[in-house]
């Protein structure tokens, strides 16, 4: 099959200290998050400045991409500017007909795998007939070079660290998504197998046979129950058990955006300061350039045929035509159900 275009397919963040409000109104229309949880989350953004790295740092992975597919690359996010409608409608007007969309979530799930489906609906729907096709590329959770990338990263946050135990985190979903996760046939819990399943290769790899899967960065209404322990929390756990250091390797995500630097390297790092445990943060893979070179892969494997790598067997999906779903009910929240 033959592309003539490569959509990269983020999240968004805030560029300046009035971007925060909007930006927040967007992501959060329709969840149901409490305003009290809004306004700490709007003072998280304002610390530096209103501005989130997210942006930029998909702006340098694009630049370290482009050497390595033959595809002119395009940059849409699902809230903030530049939006994936008005990307879409630019393309439609460069000529592009088919294009390979990446969307920036290694996983599946309802918020890392079919919203970035919605994402593309949506941008089609509101360029009309003369959309481009798109096909999104697969969850990429156990490549070789995601895997490899983040066991470097570990390494290096442990290097001065002595005796530590090893955390991995990702964001948190509520229970509810999470057992809609992947199709029903497959049992539900997709994201959270998933995140487990990535998180067994990079220790493997690192030859570490123990280690905690933990979460972060919880939102919504506090009466409803959400994907537990959060990291914070698991470090007093830690504390309390006598272990003197942590690495917190942030497996759920690809680059250092504002909940790995808030969540991560404000509230974690002061919390284990305060217990007098040692701490060490993984870096993300998005400045990584393997990291680049599994996003050529992951597009070879639809220009070339190459074969996909893989280090597992699980359940992986994800890659779809047009923003169909991965299969009937997957990852359908059950707000909308019935
Ligand atoms: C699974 C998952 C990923 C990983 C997959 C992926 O990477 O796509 C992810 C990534 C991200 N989440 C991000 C930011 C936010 N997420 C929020 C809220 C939520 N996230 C959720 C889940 C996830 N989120 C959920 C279930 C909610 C509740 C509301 C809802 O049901 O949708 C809120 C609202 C405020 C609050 O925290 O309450 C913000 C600001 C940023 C950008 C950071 C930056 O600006 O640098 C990124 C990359
Ligand atoms: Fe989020």
């Amino acid at each position: 099959m033959s592309y003539d275009a490569l959509l990269w397919l983020s999240f968004g963040g805030p560029e300046g200290p009035e971007d925060v409000r909007p930006f927040l109104e967007n992501v959060t229309r329709g969840r149901g998050v409490p305003p009290e949880r809004l306004d700490e989350v709007e003072q998280h953004y304002q610390h530096f400045g209103g501005v989130s790295p997210i942006n930029r740092l998909n702006r340098d992975a694009i630049a370290a991409v482009e050497p390595l597919v033959d595809l002119p690359i395009y940059f849409g996010n699902r809230n903030w500017h530049p939006m994936v409608e008005d990307t879409l409608a630019e393309m439609a007007r460069a000529g592009v007909k088919r294009a390979l969309v990446f969307p920036t979530s290694a996983y599946g799930g309802y918020s890392a795998c079919r919203q970035y489906d919605e994402d593309i609906l949506r941008a089609r729907a509101a360029v009309g007939e003369n959309a481009p096709e798109l096909v999104k590329l697969r969850q990429f959770f156990d490549h070789p070079l995601f895997v490899e990338s983040f066991a470097d990263a570990v390494r290096e946050a442990a290097k001065d660290l002595g005796e530590h135990r090893l955390v991995f985190t990702a964001h948190s979903v509520p229970l509810s998504a999470d057992q809609a996760a992947g199709p029903p046939e497959d049992g539900g819990r997709l994201y959270s197998r998933q995140v487990a399943e990535a998180a067994r290769l990079v220790a493997r790899e690192l030859g570490v046979a123990e280690y905690d899967v933990v979460w972060q960065s919880r939102s919504g209404p506090p009466q409803i129950p959400w994907l537990e322990p959060d990291v914070v929390d698991h470090i007093e756990a830690l504390h309390e058990r006598g272990v003197p250091a942590v690495v917190v390797c942030p497996i759920g995500f690809v680059s250092d955006h504002l909940e790995v630097v808030w969540d991560l390297d404000t509230e974690a790092r002061d919390k284990a300061a305060e217990l007098g445990m040692g701490f060490g943060r993984a870096a993300t893979p998005n400045n990584d350039p393997r990291f680049a070179r599994l996003v050529a892969e992951l597009v070879a494997e639809h220009t070339d045929g190459v074969p996909a790598r893989r280090l597992s067997e699980f359940p992986a999906y994800g890659c779809t035509v047009n923003g169909a779903f991965c299969a009937t009910l997957c990852c359908e929240p059950a707000r909308r159900r019935g």
